[in-house]
C-alpha cells in the first residue's frame, strides 16, 4: 500500500515538476498583441485568406491596409469590406518582387503595428515537368517578396506610435512543415519562411516585436481553385490527409494566433499534430504546449511514420497502375 501511494505521488510529481520547470524556462515569454485601433498591414489582402483576414481585422476595430498587384481586385476588396463593416481600408498596388514599389507603399501607409506577409503563389507539378520560370516565380514571390516586405516594414514597425507589442506574421502552409509530392518549389519556399522567422524572432525580440508563422491546410480560395486545375492527382491525395478549410476559418485561427503571440500557429487538428511533430527548435511561449511537445515527442514520431507509410503506399499504387504523367485533368 505504502509503495502504491509512493508510486502515485511520483506519477503526479513528475509532470508537475516538468510543468514548473517549463514555466520557468519557456522563452520568449507569453504576450498579448492587441489589434483594436492599431494598424494592420496585409499583403495579398485582396483575395482568399488575406481578404478574410482584412475583413476580420476591420471588424475588430483595426485600421487596415491591404497590398496586392491588381488595382481592380484591391478596389473590389475595399468595397466588400466597406459594405460588411462600414470601414474604409487603404489599398496599395505593388508587386512584392519590386522592393522600391513595396517601400514606397509602406512609407505612404505609415507606422505599422501588425504586418501580415500573406502573399503567395502556388503552381504544383513534379520538378521534372515544372518549368524553371515557375520555380523562380514561387521563390521570388513567396520568399524574396517576404524579405522585401519585412525589410521595408521594420523601420515603420519600430516607429509604431502607441508603443505596444508588435507582430510580424508570415503565411506558410502545412506544405512548409512536411514536403509534399508536386510541391518541390512550393514546399521549399514555405520551409524557407521558417528559417527566416526563427532567426528574425531572435533579432527583433528586444524591440517587442513578435513573429508568428501560420500553417493552413488546403483552404477554399480563388488561388486553390486555380491550383486545382493542374494539381497532380498524388498531390491531392496526400494533401487530403489534412482536409480543407474555409478562408474565414483560417483567418480566425491566424488572427487568434497573432494576438496571442504564438510563434507556430496551426489551423486544424491535423495541423496541431504536425506542429508537435515538427516542433524542432522553434520557440514556444505556451507552457502547456511545451509540456505536450516534450511528453508526446516519441509517440508523435510514430504517428508521423504511419502517415509516411500511407503516403508511400499511395505513390506505389499510383505507379503500379502505370500512371507516370498524372495531372488531374489527364
Ligand atoms: N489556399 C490554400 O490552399 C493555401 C494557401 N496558403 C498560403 O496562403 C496565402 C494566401 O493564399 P490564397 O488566399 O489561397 O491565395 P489567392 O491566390 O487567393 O490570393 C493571393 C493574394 O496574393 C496577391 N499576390 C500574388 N502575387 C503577388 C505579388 N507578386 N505581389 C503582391 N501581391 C501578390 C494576390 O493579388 P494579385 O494577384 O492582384 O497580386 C492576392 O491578393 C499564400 O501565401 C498561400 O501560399 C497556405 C496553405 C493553403
Ligand atoms: C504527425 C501527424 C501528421 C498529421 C497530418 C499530416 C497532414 C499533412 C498534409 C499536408 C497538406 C498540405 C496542404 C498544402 C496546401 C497548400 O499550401 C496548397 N493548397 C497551396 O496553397
Amino acid at each position: 500500500m505504502a509503495d502504491l501511494s509512493f508510486l502515485g505521488f511520483l506519477v503526479l510529481l513528475l509532470p508537475l515538476t516538468l510543468l514548473l520547470l517549463l514555466y520557468l524556462i519557456v522563452r520568449p515569454k507569453p504576450v498579448r498583441i492587441p489589434i483594436k485601433d492599431r494598424h494592420v498591414f496585409i499583403t495579398g489582402g485582396s483575395s482568399g485568406i488575406g481578404l478574410a483576414l482584412a475583413h476580420q481585422a476591420a471588424k475588430e476595430g483595426a485600421r487596415v491596409s491591404i497590398l496586392a498587384r491588381s488595382g481592380k481586385k484591391l478596389e473590389e476588396a475595399k468595397q466588400s469590406i466597406q459594405l460588411a463593416t462600414g470601414i474604409e481600408v487603404a489599398t496599395y498596388s505593388a508587386d512584392v518582387r519590386d522592393f522600391d514599389a513595396v517601400k514606397t507603399a509602406l512609407d505612404e501607409a505609415g507606422p505599422v503595428d501588425v504586418l501580415v506577409v500573406n502573399q503567395g503563389v502556388f503552381v504544383p507539378g513534379e520538378l521534372e515537368v515544372q518549368s524553371l520560370d515557375e520555380v523562380r516565380l514561387m521563390i521570388d514571390v513567396n520568399i524574396t517578396g517576404s524579405f522585401h516586405m519585412i525589410k521595408a516594414a521594420l523601420p515603420l514597425i519600430k516607429k509604431r506610435q502607441n508603443g505596444g507589442p508588435a507582430s510580424i506574421a508570415l503565411m506558410s502552409s502545412q506544405a512548409g512543415q512536411v514536403g509534399i509530392y508536386g510541391y518541390t518549389a512550393y514546399s521549399a519556399s514555405k520551409f524557407g519562411l521558417r528559417g527566416l522567422a526563427e532567426a528574425l524572432q531572435q533579432e527583433v525580440i528586444a524591440d517587442d516585436i513578435h513573429v508568428s508563422l501560420i500553417f493552413p491546410p488546403d483552404t477554399e480560395t480563388p488561388g486553390l481553385e486555380e491550383e486545382n486545375k493542374r494539381r497532380p492527382r498524388l498531390t491531392s491525395i496526400i494533401a487530403a490527409s489534412s482536409g480543407a478549410m474555409k478562408a474565414d476559418e483560417v483567418a480566425k485561427k491566424a488572427l487568434d494566433g497573432i494576438k496571442s503571440g504564438s510563434f507556430i500557429v496551426p489551423c486544424n487538428s491535423e495541423g496541431f499534430l504536425l506542429s508537435i511533430a515538427t516542433a524542432g527548435l522553434s520557440p514556444q511561449r505556451s507552457v502547456l504546449m511545451a509540456f505536450v511537445e516534450v511528453v508526446a515527442a516519441g509517440l508523435i514520431r510514430f504517428v508521423a511514420l504511419c502517415f509516411q507509410w500511407n503516403w508511400y503506399g499511395s505513390i506505389e499504387k499510383w505507379h503500379a497502375r502505370g500512371k507516370s504523367v498524372n495531372h488531374a485533368d489527364l
